[in-house]
């Protein structure tokens, strides 16, 4: 039987998410401690005995880059990976590059909380988080989905928002349950789906210190 094995991990940290900026679409590295959080991950998938088949990721490097740390640590840099801007992090619009607190200080904690966590309320100029399912869904539909119910074990590395838009379907969140979900960056959620695509199980990948 097959195991329909589909991970999801949000990318290590950035230099973006250390300086505390809205990043979106914009490019910034992993810091440090990114590294070590994608090199932890993979140590942690490897532990649990997991491989893949296939991957996928967004145009973003942040996340190619966690993907590729990840598949190292599997000894599977060869793997072939599938590159999607509807993976992409939600696009934060004109906040891009501005620092959270200071948004906060500008137009209110209550305005920017609906910004990063409400479903259909878009920053000035960027996509809400129904707009960031709008397309990340369906390329979920049409290429990740498919893949894992062909009994290919999938992984894949996208970001917060990007995550947060599949995890809401897969965990059936609803617009009003959505806003307090979080995802840690590099921590992996190992999912086993049925036949018919729902889920039979989830396991979030407790963070575990990564060896030199
Ligand atoms: O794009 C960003 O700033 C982060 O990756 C996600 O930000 P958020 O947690 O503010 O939605």
């Amino acid at each position: 039987m097959s195991e329909r094995l589909l991970v999801l991990v949000r990318h290590g940290q950035s230099d973006w998410n250390l300086k505390n900026l809205f990043t979106g679409w914009k490019d910034p590295d992993l810091t440090e401690l990114g590294v070590s959080e994608a090199k932890a991950a993979g140590q942690g998938l490897k532990k649990l005995g997991l491989a893949f088949d296939t991957a996928f990721t967004s145009d973003l490097t942040r996340a190619q880059h966690t993907l590729n740390l990840i598949l190292g640590e599997l000894g599977q840099t060869g793997l072939h990976v599938e590159k999607s801007q509807a993976l992409n992090e939600r696009d934060y619009g004109d906040l891009s590059g501005l620092n959270k607190d200071d948004a906060r200080k500008k137009w209110g904690e209550d305005q920017v909380h609906l910004w990063r966590r409400s479903y259909d309320v878009p920053p000035p100029g960027g996509e809400s988080l129904k707009d960031t399912v709008a397309r990340a869904l369906p390329y979920y539909n049409q290429h990740i989905l498919p893949a894992v119910l062909r009994g290919e074990r999938v992984i894949v590395a996208a970001h917060g928002n990007s995550l947060r838009a599949l995890v809401m379907v897969l965990d059936g969140l609803t617009p009003e349950t959505i806003p307090s979900m979080e995802l840690a960056t590099g921590v992996p959620l190992v999912y086993r789906l049925k036949a018919d695509s729902t889920v039979e199980s989830k396991q979030v990948l407790e963070p575990a210190k990564a060896e030199a």
